[in-house]
């Protein structure tokens, strides 16, 4: 039989110390027990010292919800191909982790996410979020569903930190957490009026037109455009208020917010890439939509037509068939329906296929990100020849829009979502993207209404909905 001792945190902190000395890389984490507060309190009370450095994660039903504040370690990439997947997870793997014995610890956890094609142009507004970009939080507040919320310390141990050193950072830190605890969300200010812009709308439209023709040609089978459009204010966004909308309008979707200095990526997305939990691998198919019924006899209605539209079970049935293939190569006992069901907004539904099975013990959660992105239902399909046609045909920069976003813990646990329902704020200004699967049968003027559906929810939080008159 194998007995553990219990060390006391000094002594972990004094392992941690002796490691860093020698030149490993080392976290200390301590997880602590707090009273209820309200996440985007949380959030919001975190402003004072880590604007910028702020991270939110709030799955479906708010079963989980993960909120950062501070870089403690940065981890990104700039690597122009699928390595950056492997070198994200190479460089967490470096670290040596120490978790506080003495408690329930469950470990640090980086939060973060990749671009949608590291092979598009740089792009000036999209720069500081790279081609991949992960942060471990100095403090990560978790909620659970049923549990007692808690928050992580994470502290990165310095070459020539002493153990008291090290010690009364924590001490210190913890009394931030109490602050944090503390915290409430002012008032928002009401918005300064806007101004929309749509851009190239009569181009995209002429695109949809030329992919139609390119499907039917036989040179692909999907492709997935998008479009976006901006809005300027004469005052800041009120990022901080859009969360708060998102959090009450979009419950069945992850509520999001990545920080990076004076810029937010921020949304509410139905879609889960990969959630792998226990060994136990999750992912969704998503695709085909229709709208929401302005009663409950229409919502069914629509429901119906939508599961029996063949252009819409074209659209889904190319994201299932990539997603079980993929799944494949990684798990056993794959589970997966025979048909769609539907998944429910509040703006619009969709196709759904959950596809479920068990890890291989080889695989890990960022190599079943690397081969499922982008799947059928953000790319296209076959991959290479939808990417190369985005490449040519979208006039923006996707940047994060569409890409694989998440949570990684030190057991190969977490969480990723594709960045769809999504805008880039900074300062005055957001972008907004929105894009929709072109099948052969494809309809411009309707596949416009539907990314029109899609822009609903960012339009909504941010404000902007009054002035939508396209
Ligand atoms: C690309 C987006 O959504 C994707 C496209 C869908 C469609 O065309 O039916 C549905 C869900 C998503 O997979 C988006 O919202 O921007
Ligand atoms: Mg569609």
């Amino acid at each position: 039989m194998i007995t553990t001792m219990r060390k006391t945190f000094r002594e972990t902190l004094a392992l941690a110390v002796d490691d860093a000395k020698q030149g490993q890389q080392v976290i200390v984490s301590r997880t602590i027990p707090v009273p209820h507060i309200n996440p985007l309190h949380f959030f919001a009370a975190a402003e004072d010292l880590y604007s910028g450095e702020r991270t939110f994660w709030m799955s479906p039903n708010s079963d989980e919800t993960m909120v950062g504040a501070g870089n403690e370690w940065i981890i990104d990439t700039a690597e122009q191909s699928n390595a950056r997947f492997t070198e994200i997870e190479t460089e967490w793997k470096r670290f040596k982790k120490y978790t506080d014995s003495s408690n329930s610890d469950k470990g640090p956890i980086l939060m973060g996410g990749f671009s949608f094609d590291p092979f598009k142009n740089e792009n000036h507004l999209w720069e500081p979020y790279k081609e991949g970009r992960f942060v471990l939080p100095s403090f990560l507040g978790v909620w659970k569903k049923g549990q007692k919320p808690e928050v992580t310390i994470a502290k990165v141990i310095l070459p020539n930190e002493t153990v008291e050193e090290a010690e009364a950072d924590f001490t210190e830190r913890a009394l931030y957490v109490k602050k944090l605890c503390r915290g409430k969300i002012t008032a928002g200010s009401t918005p300064a009026p806007f101004e929309m812009n749509e851009h190239h709308t009569e181009e995209w439209l002429a695109s949809i037109t030329k992919a139609t023709e390119s499907i039917r040609n036989g040179e692909l089978d999907k492709v997935v455009l998008a479009r976006d459009i901006t809005l300027d204010s004469e005052t800041p966004i009120d990022v901080q208020g859009a969360l708060k909308t998102l959090i009450n309008e979009q419950q069945s979707s992850f509520r999001f917010i990545f920080e990076n200095g004076s810029s937010s990526f921020i949304g509410a997305t139905p879609e889960r890439l990969v959630q792998i939990k226990d060994q136990h691998v999750r992912s969704a198919c998503l695709a085909g939509t229709i709208k929401r019924g302005s009663s409950d006899k229409e919502d069914q209605l629509l429901e119906r037509e939508l599961l029996e539209d063949q252009k819409n079970l074209e659209e889904h049935a190319y994201v299932v068939k990539m997603i079980r293939e993929a799944l494949l190569n990684h798990c056993s006992d794959l589970q997966c329906p025979n048909g769609p069901g539907i998944y429910k907004t509040k703006n619009v539904q969709h196709l759904y296929t959950p596809i479920e099975g068990v890890l291989n013990n080889q695989s890990s959660l960022l190599d079943i990100v690397k081969h499922l992105h982008p799947t059928p239902a953000l790319g296209g399909l076959p991959q290479e020849k939808a990417m190369s046609m985005i490449r040519e045909i979208e006039p923006m920069h996707r940047g994060w829009y569409a890409a694989p976003i998440g949570w990684l813990d030190t057991e190969g646990n977490g969480e990723f979502a594709v960045a769809i329902r999504s805008s880039l704020v900074k300062e005055n200004s957001a972008v907004l993207y929105a894009g929709c699967g072109i099948v052969k049968d494809s309809n411009p003027k309707m596949e416009y209404e539907e990314t029109k559906m899609k822009l609903r929810p960012m339009l909504s939080a941010l404000g902007g909905l009054k002035y939508d008159r396209t």
